[in-house]
């Protein structure tokens, strides 16, 4: 059997860009007048379909409010149209301001969505608002919007019905091929990410409110653009364009094509509107019960939506390759504050729960040390108030001599801090490395035009990387490696960073005797041969009395011992308070 060689992505968009040049062309002389309006309309609506797949798609915020942005693009067409008169000056100012009326509304939306301890639900909650306030906004409008019924009968540009396929065509064309190109570029990579894993994102020094904002202005103008051209081909528009259930169909659409596929929401969208326009007459009520039908069952049983499936079989013809990535050595700079933390009165409250209180305590580089207690002590708490100013009640925390204040966590990490979790946080659909890639992100920032094909590291990073063998699986997907594997890379995710003070919670649950033993030795040579700022939580602790350089010993939220693990292993109070835990361990069974 002959193996079919992978294609290149360049090849790829050469290929897709022939088909697209050849439908935009020949579509003239293929469609009937109905059909040619039927597909002018697609058009534009796919446009706005590709943005909703890049925002929910590709980067997980589920939105219902781009119908706002196309609806206020289609009304900048009518108003000035109608109100000023169709003139070249007329055309450009009304452009202009559907741009920029949807980059403002757009950054507003944004901030007030993602502004820094908001939440996905309430992101989400705000796009369902904003469609309904925008039409609204049209409705109450008077003459000035035309009310309920909505503006038509303005003059427009003086095209052909063919020259319109053809622009309209050719726009989807240009905007699917760029944003299809964008997401196989290391930018496509972040929003994936975003979609994800968002906490990791932050904690790898990424602003994302900056990546989700960025997005949203550009998907709102787009949106707008898209409803410029509707409202000028039409010639009518109405409140409905701007409204929720507008924006709720365009998510149908792209869920049904296919969801982070920009070909799947260009088809669901032309697709769709197409068997619409034949059968939403004939059968209004049973046609929108038959799509919101195969919307659920897609969602339930597709998550990828139609397209891709229909494609599977056809995949080795298709797929294209990532690049090889070169792994290489990061250029060392010299570090202006030393590697150390240091807490002072440290405390965290949960109402009147009062978790932490008064903590005091300092390390520095080259220290390793184990961080342990009882169930429930505070040790995790404690990380949290490390890596993330807002959480601390009270107190202070110095990262290599300087005050994390109230900085969110991709903050800490621009003064020297690594955090790995407990649990493996990994990005499932990215691959080693591009997952690496991400940490990099400070140092080489994202190509939204192609891939970096060298990877510089940090020399405990690549010697991390070495010794677990995932420098021999770089093109592995996340998902697809071992939960061991999965805790080494979130480890060298960590280092790649570059950090000087690394916190690792319970970093060896969950791994075999033989992977413990590994990522023992790795953890001492970071503080001992790198200089980094080790704390370590840890359950086991004869894992700790391996590698720790001191112990430091929490309990009901307050450090109760600090010193060797000898001294510790030895002192009456830690015996108690374990023994205390197991006689609990003992009453609860
Ligand atoms: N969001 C929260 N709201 C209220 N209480 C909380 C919250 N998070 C943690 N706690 C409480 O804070 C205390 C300390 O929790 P923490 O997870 O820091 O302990 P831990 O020492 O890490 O425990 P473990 O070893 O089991 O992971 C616990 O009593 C926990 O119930």
């Amino acid at each position: 059997m002959t193996k079919t060689k992978p294609k290149s992505h360049a090849h790829n968009l050469l290929l897709l860009a022939a088909i697209c040049l050849l439908l935009t062309l020949s579509g003239p002389y293929l469609f009937d007048t109905y059909l040619l309006n039927v597909l002018i309309k697609g058009c534009f609506f796919a446009m706005a379909a590709i943005t909703v797949d890049l925002l929910w798609g590709y980067s997980g915020y589920l939105t219902f409010g781009q119908s706002a942005f196309f609806g206020l693009g289609a009304y900048a067409a009518a108003l000035g149209f109608s109100h000023f008169g169709f003139s070249p000056l007329s055309a450009l100012l009304s452009f202009a301001a559907a741009l920029f009326g949807a980059a403002l509304l757009a950054l507003l939306v944004g901030w007030l969505s993602f502004y820094r301890g908001a939440s996905p639900f309430f992101a989400t909650v705000i796009s369902l608002v904003l469609p309904i306030v925008a039409a609204q906004a049209m409705l109450s409008g008077g003459t000035v919007t035309g009310s309920s019924s909505g503006l038509s009968g303005f003059d427009s540009f003086d095209l052909s019905l063919e020259a319109w396929y053809v622009l309209a065509a050719g726009g989807l064309s240009l905007l699917a091929l760029l944003a299809w190109w964008m997401m196989q570029s290391d930018g496509g990579r972040v929003l994936l990410a975003l979609r994800d894993n968002e906490e990791r994102c932050a904690y790898l020094g990424i602003n994302t409110a900056y990546f989700r904002i960025g997005l949203l202005m550009v998907c709102g103008t787009l949106a707008a653009l898209a409803g410029f051209g509707y409202g000028a081909f039409s010639g009518v528009v109405a409140p409905e364009l701007c409204g929720f259930v507008f924006g709720t169909e365009l998510i149908i659409w792209v869920a049904l094509g296919g969801r982070a596929s920009v070909w799947g929401a260009v088809i669901g969208a032309l697709v769709i509107n197409w068997v619409s326009s034949y059968l939403s007459s004939s059968l209004p009520f049973i046609w929108q019960l038959l799509l919101g039908l195969a919307f659920i069952l897609v969602i339930l049983w597709l998550p990828g939506g139609l397209l891709p499936l229909l494609l599977r079989p056809f995949q080795r013809f298709w797929q294209g390759t990532a690049p090889v990535v070169q792994l290489t050595p990061a250029v060392q700079t010299t570090e202006a504050h030393p590697a150390s933390v240091q807490l002072s009165g440290v405390t965290k409250q949960f109402g009147s729960l009062k978790v932490l209180e008064g903590i005091d305590f300092a390390a520095k580089g080259g220290e390793l040390v184990g961080l342990i207690g009882p169930n429930g002590a505070g040790k995790t708490t404690l990380m949290r108030c490390l890596a993330d100013g807002a959480e601390r009640s009270a107190g202070q925390v110095l990262l290599c001599g300087q005050s994390i204040g109230r900085r969110a966590p991709n903050d800490c990490v621009r003064l020297g801090l690594g955090r790995k979790f407990q649990n493996a946080n990994v990005f499932p659909s990215l691959s080693v490395a591009e997952s690496l890639q991400l940490s990099r992100l400070r140092h080489q920032r994202p190509r939204w035009w192609g891939r970096a094909r060298q990877l510089d590291l940090p020399d405990y990073a690549l010697a991390v990387l070495k010794q677990t063998g995932l420098d021999q699986q770089l093109t592995a997907i996340a998902s697809d490696l071992s939960h061991g594997q999965q805790q080494a890379l979130e480890l060298c995710m960590v280092l790649a960073l570059a950090p000087r003070i690394v916190l690792l919670d319970e970093p060896t649950a969950g791994l075999s005797k033989a992977e413990r033993s590994q990522i023992g030795k790795v953890l001492a040579q970071l503080a001992h041969d790198y200089g980094l700022c080790c704390l370590l939580v840890e359950h086991d602790l004869d894992f700790v009395a391996e590698i720790a350089t001191r112990i430091v010993v929490l309990h009901q939220g307050r450090i109760v011992m600090d010193g060797s693990f000898a001294e510790v292993a030895s002192s009456e109070l830690v015996k108690r308070i374990y023994a205390g835990m197991q006689q609990e361990g003992h009453a609860d069974d």
